[in-house]
């Protein structure tokens, strides 16, 4: 042992950590000797040092950029790689640590999750006629939003350091927008330089102007006071300045599902259908498209070791097949292990961001188990980081569509075929429990309908997006299933969520083409057509209440889930055809 420790003190010395092992007499000597240390250190110095030129140096042009929007800083930092913007979140970002992964923790603050009820779209001549109005497009004035988005720039004025970061929307070039990012944090310039499609030397050379402008001064809550304002948090949409305004909320989600409802009124408008979907591509060039809300499985289950990530949440699709709108994921990172997502779990290295996760000080290890901040932990990374991935992301057209719900009372079937008319019903409906964490205030299983699995982020009437839909699938023949990754064997608090291993399973049988050929029986009241078998799958399970001990109580959950799609569907049944009216449940 003590051989062992002089060993340990003199390879300190020799890497010169000698510090450590003083003694109380080197101690008090050192203030004597500091001087002519630092005279040595001088000396040693190089006469003038040079420094590469890091993305951190801005120029003329850089703080033009915002000058021009009547912002003046003493640093811009334009369009930096993700290294000076760990330099940057390390430096000046609380909390901000390397992990032991390489990875970039950054913390949010008090908002962890989306704030839906906060987000406003301005009512402005051009776009009025356009939006749905109602609980998910609120109406906000333009007096409003210009003092919204004063407040924004008064509060980027006062940061001595801004960040600027440009990107594409969009992977056909065809439909593809230029977006500019102003905030104050690294952090958040680090999340849309991985969530972005990042451009090129040459793209970014020749950036020009950016067809939307998101101003991130979530650090600085909203004035509640402002006509229209109901808290201290604020996400502005103005389709005529062509600028997002966010306020009182770091989360970074805000961010790109600001893009995504952008793209939700700009692609219809051209034609085209954009989807709250991840989507995949097999060996054969097939494509699935996975439709989901938060917490059903989009990225999750998009991520196939067999088949080729195209997206996790945002895409498009056009006359010539699908296009991923982003150039990253965001994946929830609660529970996280490797054994059951492990190309989410490689992903997570140099470049990555690790949002509100708790990690253990000396190793630099994250507890992914651990939801003392947020269940809502997230992890962004850029597409690539998924080793199986589609670069360009595009594909053609989708083969499979899958709507994923993940059910809290454990009633809807692990997997059914619908019929075209219970495709566009079960669109429309958008039914799933939303479980604790993506949005923020909701702490247990809320039964949701939200209109093309997507409500939140969705700006024209679900009409508009259906239409799309029946059109685009009729026209190409798709398959389109139900899959429930919630509840099974009992509601929220009895029974227990479907394993991920079946829910893959059934997917591969999808993809295989066995599960097509497989037989049928009917589910009763919500006449869904069920599968008798499916291959590495207990059949045991494929029946809802065979899962079940309590039959009267199965009844009464399945009435009582029919009765909720039912009063939901009242709203929408005066613009549907007989068919899809037929497709509800009794
Ligand atoms: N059977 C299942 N299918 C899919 N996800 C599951 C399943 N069981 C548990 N999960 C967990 O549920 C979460 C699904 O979230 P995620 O894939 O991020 O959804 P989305 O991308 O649609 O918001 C993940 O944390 C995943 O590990
Ligand atoms: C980032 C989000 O997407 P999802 O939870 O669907 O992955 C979100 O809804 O805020
Ligand atoms: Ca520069
Ligand atoms: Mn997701």
């Amino acid at each position: 042992m003590a051989a062992r420790s002089s060993a340990m003190r003199s390879l300190a010395r020799a890497c010169g950590v000698v510090r450590r092992i003083h003694s109380t007499r080197v101690l008090a000597d050192r203030a004597k000797i500091r001087a002519p240390i630092a005279d040595a250190l001088k000396v040693r110095q190089p006469q003038a040092m040079s420094v590469p030129k890091d993305m951190a140096n801005f120029d003329d042009a850089d703080m033009a950029i915002l000058h021009n929007l009547g912002i003046e800083t003493d640093a811009v930092i334009h369009n930096a790689r993700p290294g000076t913007l760990y330099d940057e979140a390390l430096r000046y970002e609380k909390g901000s640590a390397i992990l032991s992964t390489g990875a970039l923790a950054a913390y949010s603050g008090a908002k962890t999750g989306r704030s839906p009820m906060d987000k406003r779209v301005v009512e402005e001549p051009s776009t009025i006629d356009d939006v749905w109005w109602g609980t998910v497009n609120m109406g906000l004035s333009e007096k409003s939003f210009s003092i919204n988005r004063e407040r924004a720039i008064d509060y980027l004025n006062t940061r001595p350091r801004l960040y600027v970061l440009d990107g594409f929307a969009g992977w056909d070039p065809e439909y593809r927008y230029k977006i500019r990012v102003i905030t104050s944090r690294a952090y958040h310039a680090l999340f849309m330089h991985n969530m972005l499609i990042r451009p090129t030397a040459e793209e970014l050379a020749n950036f020009g102007e950016p067809d939307y402008t998101i101003y991130n001064a979530g650090a600085f809550p909203a004035n509640r006071a402002t006509d229209g304002m109901t808290s201290g948090t604020s996400v502005s949409l103005n389709f005529a300045t062509k600028e997002v305004v966010i306020l009182g909320s770091q989360y970074a989600g805000e961010m790109k599902k600001g893009v995504f409802t952008i793209m939700n009124y700009l692609l219809p408008k051209q034609g085209i259908l954009s989807m709250h979907a991840s989507a995949n591509e097999g060996e054969d060039g097939d494509v699935t498209v996975f439709f989901g809300l938060s917490g059903t499985g989009k990225t999750t289950l998009s991520a196939d070791e067999n088949r080729k990530l195209i997206g996790d949440d945002e895409h498009a699709w056009t006359d010539k097949g699908v296009f991923n709108i982003e150039g990253g994921c965001y994946a929830k990172a609660i529970g996280l292990t490797r054994e059951k997502e492990p190309e989410i779990w490689d992903a997570i290295r140099f470049g990555a961001l690790l949002e509100n996760v708790v990690f253990d000080q000396r190793t630099g290890e994250v507890d992914y188990n651990d939801s003392s901040i947020t269940e809502n932990t997230r992890v962004s990374y850029p597409l690539e980081y998924i080793p199986n991935v589609k670069i360009p992301a595009v594909g053609g057209h989708p083969k499979n569509i899958i709507m994923l719900t993940c059910d809290a009372f454990g009633v809807l079937p692990p997997v059914s075929k619908l019929t075209p008319s219970q495709a566009m019903y079960h669109f429309i409906s958008g039914y799933t429990a939303k479980v604790a964490g993506t949005e923020m205030g909701i702490s247990e299983p809320t039964a949701t309908f939200s209109a093309c699995f997507g409500a939140p982020f969705m700006v024209w009437h679900p009409a508009k997006y259906a239409e799309l839909l029946a059109e685009k699938m009729a026209k190409h023949n798709v398959n389109a299933w139900l899959i429930n990754t919630g509840w099974t064997g009992g509601a929220f608090g009895s029974g227990h969520r479907m394993s991920l291993k079946d829910t893959r399973a059934i997917i591969d049988a999808i993809h295989s083409g066995d599960l097509a050929k497989a037989e049928y029986e009917n589910f009763p009241r919500f006449n869904l057509k069920v599968p008798k078998s499916c291959p590495n799958v207990d059949s045991q399970i494929l029946m809802p209440n065979k899962t079940w001990t309590d039959q009267t109580e199965f009844e009464r959950m399945s009435t009582k889930l029919s009765a909720l799609f039912k009063d939901n569907f009242e709203k929408f049944k005066d613009g549907c055809s007989e068919d899809i009216k037929a497709a509800a449940p009794e």
